[in-house]
């Protein structure tokens, strides 16, 4: 493949938010092409009908789990509700076909033989794997948040989690229903949601999450409470985390605390607050992010960039820090 030629991607769930987002990102990306967008309820319509972003003449097509590995993409994208990325990769197992295959779900996260693509914590584990576990939106705000302090924690972590009712998808519940969100924050799993034990996991460290929904449609914040060890300055904390990421353009560690408002449709995770005790061992950390973007659509971008040899941030629309 020659250093300008284009890479064919498909996507599995197009119609969802996560497939919109995904449709934008591909659709002005210098190198990935779109070769197929699968949608059952959109079969037979076209893309530009439902994308501002995108220019071509593709539509929504609605293949068998069979049909994929006929498709030719260099790279699959899965996007649909968990539980259903499992038929999907066995069908290209049995056409001996090996794709790059994203999976947004959370079906692989806890799989030794996949890479676990949060690229600012993992990249250095990336070793040309063609299967590619993309974490969970708030799992990237809690990780993203906690990991620069892990060798300063004392006991569990306990992370308030609000986001916005396009997390729960397009499949109709209370959680996206705009009439019981009215005027309401809606707590749901508060012990034991995956999200949880994907961090707990991932960081090694007992994390407590306790998740809301609330009336906004993108965007989520994770508010952190991190025992220490031992007393800190917040000097000593802010520095920790400006030097953490201090090379990662999709983070953006702050002073105050960050608010959801200024991060939605933004492609980065904003840290900030650091707000210590009086005795300096108990510390408060906020972190927001777009739950479709970097919780989601962009950080499968950055995967995809990565596993072709692209400089992971190719494609993403970067906004100066104001
Ligand atoms: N929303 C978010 O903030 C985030 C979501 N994720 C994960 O990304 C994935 C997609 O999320 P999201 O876009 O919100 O989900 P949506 O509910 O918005 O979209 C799901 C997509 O899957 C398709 N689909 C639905 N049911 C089935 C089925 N039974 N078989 C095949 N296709 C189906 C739908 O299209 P059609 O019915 O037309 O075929 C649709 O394109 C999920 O696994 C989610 O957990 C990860 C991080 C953040
Ligand atoms: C508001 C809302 O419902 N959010 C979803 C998280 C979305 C996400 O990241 O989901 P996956 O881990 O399934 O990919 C939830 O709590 O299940």
């Amino acid at each position: 493949m020659s250093d300008s030629s284009p890479i064919r991607v498909g996507i599995v769930g197009a119609r969802g938010h996560v497939g919109a987002e995904l449709i934008r990102l591909f659709a002005t990306h210098p190198r990935f092409t779109l070769a197929y967008v699968g949608s059952r309820e959109l079969a037979g319509q076209r893309v530009v009908d439902h994308s501002d972003a995108y220019k071509g003449d593709l539509r929504y097509t609605s293949p068998t789990n069979a049909e994929l590995p006929t498709l030719g993409a260099d790279a699959v994208v899965l996007a649909l509700p968990n539980g259903k990325a499992a038929d999907c990769v066995a069908a290209f197992d049995a056409a001996g076909a090996d794709p790059v295959i994203i999976d947004l779900s959370a079906d692989y996260r806890f799989e030794d033989g996949w890479y676990y693509g949060l690229p600012e914590l993992t990249r250095d584990r990336y070793a040309g794997q063609r299967r590619i576990s993309n974490p969970g939106c708030y799992a990237t705000a809690m990780q993203l948040a906690v990991a620069p302090m892990r060798a300063h924690l004392d006991g569990a972590v306990q992370c308030f989690g609000v986001s916005g009712y396009s997390g729960a998808g397009t499949t109709p519940s209370d959680k996206n229903d705009p009439d019981k969100l009215r005027d309401n924050l809606m707590p749901y799993a508060l012990t034991g949601h995956i999200h949880e034990r994907e961090v707990t996991r991932q960081l090694g460290h007992a994390i407590e999450f306790m998740p809301h929904v609330a009336p906004h449609f993108r965007g989520l914040t994770i508010t952190a409470n991190l025992h220490l060890s031992a007393p800190m300055t917040r000097d000593q904390v802010v520095a920790i985390y400006r030097d953490a990421y201090a090379d990662e353009p999709l983070v953006r560690v702050l002073d105050e605390a960050p608010w959801v408002s200024r991060i939605a449709g933004r492609h980065h995770v904003e840290i900030g607050g650091f707000a210590l005790s009086d005795d300096g061992r108990r510390l408060v950390v906020v972190s927001t992010e777009d739950n479709l973007l970097k919780g989601a659509a962009t950080q499968a971008l950055q995967n995809l960039n990565l596993a072709f040899g692209l400089a992971e941030t190719t494609g993403i629309p970067l906004v100066a820090a104001s």
